[in-house]
């Protein structure tokens, strides 16, 4: 078995490694699938950067890459572990480190901040029970553990996420995850699935998913550049489209280009549902991909 490199820059040889290496890969996949999903609303893409001056698909799919070993660590501190305090620890220290990583790759640009928190407690989750696959399961887990203590997280962060959530009383990225990740076990993997079951193209379910999230969630990105004229008029747009069709029809997507536009003259970017949508895109390949097991591996269960 290969040695896997740590985010400490340390490596290790376990014989979870193959299963752990393959959960790191189902989460880099999930980021490289939302970036590379198009047309979406203020968000990097495959044409465009929306809203980001200092963000673009290239550099989003390197700061992707550049989190592998982080969430191999992290799934590997998951595996077979219960749910404890030092386990928190662990995958917090992992989580900062795997932040620190990311900003060295990217010269100091925020690409993947909130997407490590939200599929960081995922994989970790996924690693501690791999038979138990349904979505929901998992994502309740992943809530247990964020919302177990770490005495070793700042107090306060000062960043623009916290900041938001502060003048603004919402929940924001921790929020999602305390309570289990409801918007993607209950609004994105929801809204994927019935748009694939009435014939949608896989690109336009996924969009469909997104903008069902933007409908409702209250993203720490859009509210902290725009503040809650911004967060109401990407929600009332993000329906507009749902309204119209979805993103697979011809309304949907006159109604997408309208929101777009929308989204660019307010200099908006809803993050946070991007984030989301890759966890739903983690989540749903973690249920349906089968073995998650490389060739001549033995699972972690027997
Ligand atoms: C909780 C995190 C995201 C810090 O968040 P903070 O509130 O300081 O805001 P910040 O601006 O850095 O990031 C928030 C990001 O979350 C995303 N987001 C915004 N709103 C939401 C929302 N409602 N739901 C989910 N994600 C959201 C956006 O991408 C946004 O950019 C995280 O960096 C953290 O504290 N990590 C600690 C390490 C850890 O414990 N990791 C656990 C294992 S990975
Ligand atoms: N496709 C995407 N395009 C843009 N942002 C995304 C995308 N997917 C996820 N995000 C999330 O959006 C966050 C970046 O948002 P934002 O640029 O508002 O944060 P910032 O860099 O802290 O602030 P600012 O750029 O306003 O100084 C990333 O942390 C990431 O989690």
């Amino acid at each position: 078995m290969d040695p896997v490199l740590t985010p400490r820059g340390g490596t290790c040889r376990t014989r979870r490694s193959g299963m752990a290496d393959r959960l790191a890969d189902l989460a880099v996949a999930a980021l490289i699938d939302e970036v590379t999903l198009t047309p979406k609303p203020g968000l990097v893409d495959i044409r465009s950067r929306g809203a980001h001056r200092d963000l673009d698909w290239s550099l989003m799919c390197h700061s992707a890459r550049t989190l592998q070993p982080t969430f191999t660590a992290l799934a590997e501190a998951g595996a077979g572990a219960a749910s404890s305090p030092a386990l928190r620890e662990s995958i917090g220290a992992i989580g900062r480190n795997g932040e620190a990583a990311m900003l060295a790759a990217t010269g100091g640009v925020n690409t993947h901040r909130g997407a490590i928190w939200a599929l960081g407690l995922l994989v970790t989750a996924a690693a501690m029970a791999p038979s138990e696959r349904a979505p929901a399961r998992v994502a309740a887990r992943a809530g247990g553990l964020a919302r177990l203590p770490d005495r070793h997280a700042p107090g306060f962060t000062g960043n623009k996420g916290e900041l938001a959530c502060r003048a603004y009383g919402v929940g924001g990225a921790r929020g999602q995850a305390h309570a289990g990740f409801p918007h993607v076990v209950h609004v994105a993997l929801p809204k994927l699935r019935q748009s694939r079951a009435v014939g949608a193209t896989e690109d336009a379910a996924r969009l469909d998913a997104l903008l069902a999230v933007m409908a409702e969630l209250d993203d720490t990105c859009v509210l902290s550049r725009g503040g809650p004229a911004a967060l109401a008029c990407a929600q009332a747009g993000a329906r507009a489209v749902l309204e119209s069709g979805g993103a697979g029809t011809r309304a949907g997507r006159a109604a997408l280009h309208a929101l777009e536009r929308e989204l660019i003259a307010r200099n908006v970017s809803p993050g946070g549902a991007a984030d989301l949508l890759a966890a739903a895109l983690f989540l749903d390949r973690f249920e349906t991909e089968d073995p998650i097991q490389p060739k001549g591996e033995p699972g972690w269960n027997n």
